[in-house]
């Protein structure tokens, strides 16, 4: 099968893929890789002078998280209540024209702001073409995606997960909570094993493991580019489980660029993706329903900021 038809293929099944041969150059990430493990190595009290998440930055660094998302969608009934455990580390766009304000980088370890830099944009270049290939998948021209995301909001967050030896999870808690994505799509590099993507078996979650490829990149798509193809591609559940109890140090890193398009986008059905019924949504200013989102799942974070 040709590419574009397996990305349409797994864009419509599962909404999740695994891409290697992807053109970004090994050093680009074995650098932002080196320097994300050496800042997640620092203090807490370092890393805790970057927790400057508000509502007009949406970034920052992060201990633990309640993801709002980790429901089950259809019951609404919340899958784990227990913090996440993982520590995170994020920046928006450094584009002054996506309307946010400048990345806020740690300055150690001393080489992290360029070379976090250096990754997000390979990002975004790997993006774009991953977005040609996604409108020949939905029969657009091939440069469809291109004026939606000149000034694109997207996000570039790094994880750790501790080691757990020495430390019990609560009932239900997990390295990261079952959770979907929301913006365009995801690319993701992960250290080691414990993606699992929920497949829907009967209304009921079935979780299959995401195959670890060191020199891969994990794609998935989010909650917008769900909306924006009328639910044609999916947008599916995923969380990260806890590692083997055996005494052997799972410490486990990954990095995970959030594509999200322009904020002032009006998010409309894509016109190959109507159906005999039309739209199932309204338009939407991009920019609202990501706020929508990420409000929603860091909801108790900033609440609490704003109290101090
Ligand atoms: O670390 C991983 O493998 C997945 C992380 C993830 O799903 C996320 O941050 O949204
Ligand atoms: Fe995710």
């Amino acid at each position: 099968m040709e590419t574009v038809s397996k990305i349409k293929k797994a864009c419509e099944e599962i909404g999740f893929m695994v891409i290697t041969s992807h053109g970004v150059p090994e050093p680009v990430i074995a650098n932002a890789w080196k320097s994300v493990g050496e800042f997640f190595d620092l203090d807490e009290s370092s890393k805790s002078q970057l927790s400057n998440m508000s509502a007009d930055y949406p970034y920052g660094y992060e201990k633990g998280e309640v993801l709002a998302a980790g429901k089950d969608k259809e019951k609404g009934k919340a899958l784990s209540t227990a913090p996440d455990i993982k520590e995170t580390f994020t920046i928006g766009p450094h584009n002054p024209a996506s309307g946010m304000p400048s990345p806020i980088m740690p300055s150690e370890p001393p080489a992290f702001a360029s070379h976090y830099s250096a990754y997000y944009s390979a990002m975004e270049d790997l993006s774009s073409t991953l977005l040609s290939s996604f409108a020949l998948a939905l029969e657009l021209p091939v440069d469809w995606f291109e004026s939606k995301t000149s000034h694109h909001l997207s996000a570039l967050r790094s994880l750790n997960y501790p080691d757990q030896s020495g430390m019990t999870p609560e009932p239900g808690q997990l390295r990261a909570g079952a959770h979907t994505d929301y913006g365009s799509l995801t690319i993701l590099k992960s250290g080691g094993p414990g993606l699992q993507v929920a497949k829907d078996v009967d209304g009921e979650p079935s979780w299959v493991s995401v195959p670890h490829v060191p020199d891969g990149f994990v794609i998935n798509l989010g909650d917008l580019m769900r909306r924006w193809t009328n639910d044609r591609w999916s947008s599916t559940l995923h969380r990260v489980v806890n590692p083997p109890r055996d005494g052997k140090n799972h410490r486990r890193q990954s990095i995970a660029f959030f594509h999200n398009i322009n904020g002032d986008e009006v998010v409309t059905t894509i016109p190959s993706c109507m159906d005999d019924g039309g739209s199932k949504y309204e338009p939407i200013v991009a920019k609202d329903f990501l706020m929508m989102k990420h409000l929603a799942s860091v909801k108790g974070v900033i609440e609490e900021k704003e109290e101090l």
